[in-house]
């Protein structure tokens, strides 16, 4: 079976840097698969993620979600096939703040109806809340007015709302204590799973890979790190 997403000779440099950021020979992600990906500070991962999601375009090589390179497609094409296939998971959860709880976890329907399509019933966004264990008392209420840890359930079930392919996630804990972190992560593994997204988490916290199958260290992965570019 064809991987989900499949990267080949993915390279990428910001623009006024002398070196490549990314040189990535070979990634492959299969369906519902789950990924844990680490590094240090300044390796890369946040601008992997955004290739991943086709937020960002390789200067060179492929990143292909269900075998379409972003690369190849119009910057309207990579904004409906993004809202059509990925979820993204904010370090910052990027809520709207003056938007009820229920009414952010449906706004990526509002701009998919392929997604509205997934969804296993109109109440779906609420049944993700609820599977993120945010008390029902709280889903009408401004999400600016909601803690840390609850917002950023929220920004979960906003992503997982009609079942995207993919789910990405950059640093989703770092605003969170360490025993909600746990939890957390457990939780948005099992609500991946359920929705049958896969899922690419990046962290700091090396505790949290124990809960992943698979584990990426990108310094490794990246041969633009081998190279003595970035560090
Ligand atoms: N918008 C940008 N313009 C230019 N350079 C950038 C930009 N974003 C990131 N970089 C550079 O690319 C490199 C990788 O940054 P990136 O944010 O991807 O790393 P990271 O591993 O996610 O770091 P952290 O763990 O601190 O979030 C760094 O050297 C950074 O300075």
């Amino acid at each position: 079976m064809s991987p989900l997403l499949s990267l080949r000779d993915l390279r990428h440099r910001w623009p006024g840097a002398a070196v490549d950021t990314l040189d990535v020979p070979a990634f492959d992600l299969a369906a519902g698969e789950a990924v844990f990906l680490r590094g240090p500070s300044g390796c890369g991962k946040s601008t992997l993620l955004s290739l991943m999601a086709g937020v960002l375009v390789a200067d060179a090589g492929t990143v292909a979600l269900l075998g379409q390179d972003w690369r190849t497609q119009s910057a309207a094409r990579r904004d409906r096939l993004r809202a059509d296939h990925v979820g993204y998971i904010f370090q910052q959860f990027n809520l709207l703040p003056y938007l009820s709880v229920i009414d952010n976890v449906r706004l990526p329907l509002r701009f998919s109806a392929r997604r509205r399509a997934r969804c296993a019933g109109a109440d779906e966004p609420a049944q993700w809340l609820a599977r993120l264990g945010l008390d029902a008392s709280l889903w009408k209420r401004p999400a600016a007015q909601l803690s840390v840890g609850q917002q950023q359930r929220v920004a979960c079930a906003r992503a997982l709302a009609g079942r995207p392919e993919l789910v990405i996630a950059d640093e989703p804990t770092s605003a969170l204590d360490e025993g909600t972190r746990d939890r957390f992560v457990d939780a948005l593994l099992s609500s991946c799973r359920e929705a049958g997204s896969a899922l690419v988490l990046v962290s700091h916290d090396a505790r949290l890979a124990g809960h992943f199958a698979r584990q990426i260290d990108l310094p490794a992965l990246n041969r633009a790190a081998a190279a003595g570019g970035l560090r």
